[in-house]
């Protein structure tokens, strides 16, 4: 009989427009597309990766990162087993953000041990050095402050570092310990409320 491989959830989340969804195509798709939408509500791309001896499919859920929609992304981080957080290297106040991110996440995730629950912090669009506006040091400064959050600088542009990133996730996550998944109930309507959503703004 053949063996299944175990299905974990990895959840990005960060500022619109910091490239999330581009760092999912990039490192699912080895693609980058320099006009890409906004995401809305959420969208999933698996990807089977080795980690040592173990194969894993990594379930990548790419969130829409714009404030207005909000409540069509938070139902879906219950069971997520690490949380990649994402900012623009150019965008001083994408960073800034992060803790509001980091909560939110908490907040609707229904972690068990947050003090031990894996999340990573992805600086992007490194290829833009010239323009940059956050310091790898205050970038690391964070990190430490949060319990040592590993910090990598990507691009989704030149692929730099992604594949890296991804890795460093998918071993924390084996090593911290996969959550239950939801049950169907606890997901939203997304169709329903795209439609309240466009009628209301
Ligand atoms: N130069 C450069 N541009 C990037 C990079 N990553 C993303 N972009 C561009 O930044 C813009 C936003 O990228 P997205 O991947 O759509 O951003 P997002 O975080 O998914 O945005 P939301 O869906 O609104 O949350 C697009 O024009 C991308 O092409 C990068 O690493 N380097």
């Amino acid at each position: 009989m053949a063996s299944s491989t175990r299905m974990v959830k990895v959840i990005l989340l960060g500022d619109g427009s910091v490239g999330k969804s581009s760092l999912m195509q990039q490192f699912v798709r080895n693609e980058f597309n320099s006009e890409s939408f906004h995401t809305i509500g959420v969208e999933v791309l698996n990807k089977d990766v080795r980690v040592g001896s173990e194969a894993i499919t990594m379930q990548i859920w790419d969130t829409a990162g714009q404030e207005r929609f909000r409540s069509l992304r938070t139902p879906f981080y219950r069971g997520a087993d690490c949380c990649m957080l994402t900012f623009d290297l150019t965008d001083p106040n994408s960073f800034n953000n992060i803790n509001m991110w980091r909560d939110e996440f908490l907040k609707h995730a229904s972690v068990d041990d947050v003090a031990a629950f894996p999340f990573l912090l992805l600086g992007n669009k490194a290829d833009l050095a010239e323009q940059r506006q956050v310091t790898a040091e205050a970038a690391r400064a964070w990190c430490r402050e949060n319990g040592n959050v590993p910090y990598y600088e990507t691009s989704a542009k030149t692929g730099s570092n992604v594949e890296d990133a991804f890795q460093q996730a998918a071993r924390m996550l084996l090593q911290h310990g996969t959550q239950a998944a939801p049950d169907f109930d606890d997901t939203v309507d997304l169709k329903k409320q795209r439609r309240e959503s466009s009628s209301c703004c």
